[in-house]
């Protein structure tokens, strides 16, 4: 559907290096990364308003590199909404049909189904200066599909909404994907809107493409690092892996390298470390060792615990509850356990 080859960009201070992807119709695909990676700069290149120094951009096979963004076909909605102020909400809604000569009943039936869907009927004649974050997203969701995009465009819709605005707007953004059978390329650094939305996701690193693939896969099999620290999997080892075996030296580990041929790395979630008060009776287990709590991050009903273990930080995740219930506080002694299936290797 989308097709982005060897996308490449050179700016002052910044450089955009062969990025390859593919966006199948129908699918909810997420460009992510932190801040800087050079997501927007992908996302706008498609909607065909930033610059493209060299490679080729298809839609549905299309050559769209050099098309006018109004010929592309696409709907775009930012972080900010970026609604026209002088105009009331049906307006600005209706301001992406003015290339449409004259818009015809179906055209305008649309725009009020859409209008009822987003729940945004009731708001048609008000100015969209006084409206809600909430409010505003769905008058510029509803804007970026009154033209019937065959590819809707979101930069980060939802980071500047309060939790429970974003929480509403995730979700109507998902029923509507599936409804109205929409292609969707969305900016995030959120994983867990990435997660929640979108089938197969871009991570994007200094400009480049660090891994593509399947959400799901990204999530428990990160390809580098930088992917397993950007997806939460906060405890990466080096490894030493051939014919099969694989060491972790750092932590006295041997076993088996699960099929990945020659691994160099070693990686557990925070939430697969088991803490124990007391040394199990059974003492022999795989991956046990003692540790020293140096100190905890507070997440509300979790709390990230930082292990020190000879020279090695370690951070595992544990209810508030459990670690108060086992009266576990910085400086306690603990056991930590790593259950063999929840290493992943790379
Ligand atoms: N027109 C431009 N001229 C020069 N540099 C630019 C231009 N547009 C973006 N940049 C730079 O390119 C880099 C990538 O920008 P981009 O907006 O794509 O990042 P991002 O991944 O979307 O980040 P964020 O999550 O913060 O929005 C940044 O360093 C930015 O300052």
């Amino acid at each position: 559907m989308i097709r982005i080859e060897q996308l490449s960009m050179d700016l002052a201070d910044f450089s955009l290096n062969n990025v390859d992807i593919h966006v199948r119709e129908g699918e909810f695909f997420a460009l992510l990364g932190p801040t800087g990676a050079g997501k927007t700069l992908i996302l706008e290149s498609v909607a065909g308003v930033g610059p493209v120094h060299s490679g080729r951009i298809f839609l549905d096979g299309v050559e769209i590199t050099r098309l006018p963004p109004e010929r592309r076909g696409v709907g775009i909605v930012y972080q900010d909404a970026g609604l026209f102020p002088h105009l009331s909400v049906e307006k600005n809604i209706a301001y992406g049909l003015r290339y449409q000569k004259r818009p015809g009943k179906k055209r305008l039936d649309w725009v009020k189904w859409l209008m009822e869907r987003l729940g945004i009927a009731p708001l048609a004649g008000r100015s969209v200066e006084n409206l809600s974050g909430g409010e505003k997203q769905r008058v510029a969701l509803a804007r970026a599909l009154s033209v019937k995009p065959r590819v809707l465009l979101l930069d980060e819709p939802l980071s500047a909404l309060d939790p429970a605005f974003r929480e509403d707007l995730r979700n109507l953004l998902k029923e509507l994907h599936s409804q109205l059978s929409l292609t969707c390329l969305m900016v995030t650094h959120d994983f867990s809107e990435a997660l929640f939305l979108s089938q197969r996701a871009a991570v994007l690193n200094k400009g480049g493409v660090e891994q593509c693939g399947g959400v799901k896969d990204i999530f428990n099999r990160p390809a580098s690092p930088f992917v397993a620290h950007f997806v939460g999997m906060k405890n990466v080892f080096p490894a030493c892996g051939e014919n099969g075996q694989v060491r972790v030296d750092c932590l006295n580990l041997s076993m088996p390298s699960n099929g990945c041929p020659k691994p160099k790395y070693a990686a557990v979630r925070p939430e697969h470390l088991l803490l124990l008060e007391q040394k199990p009776v059974q003492d022999n287990k795989f991956g046990l060792f003692p540790a020293e709590i140096r100190g905890m991050v507070d997440y509300g009903i979790f709390c990230e615990v930082l292990l020190d273990y000879q020279d090695q930080t370690l951070v595992a995740a544990a209810a508030k509850s459990a670690l108060l219930s086992m009266g576990l506080d910085a400086g306690a002694q603990v056991w930590v356990e790593i259950p063999q299936d929840r290493i992943h290797f790379f």
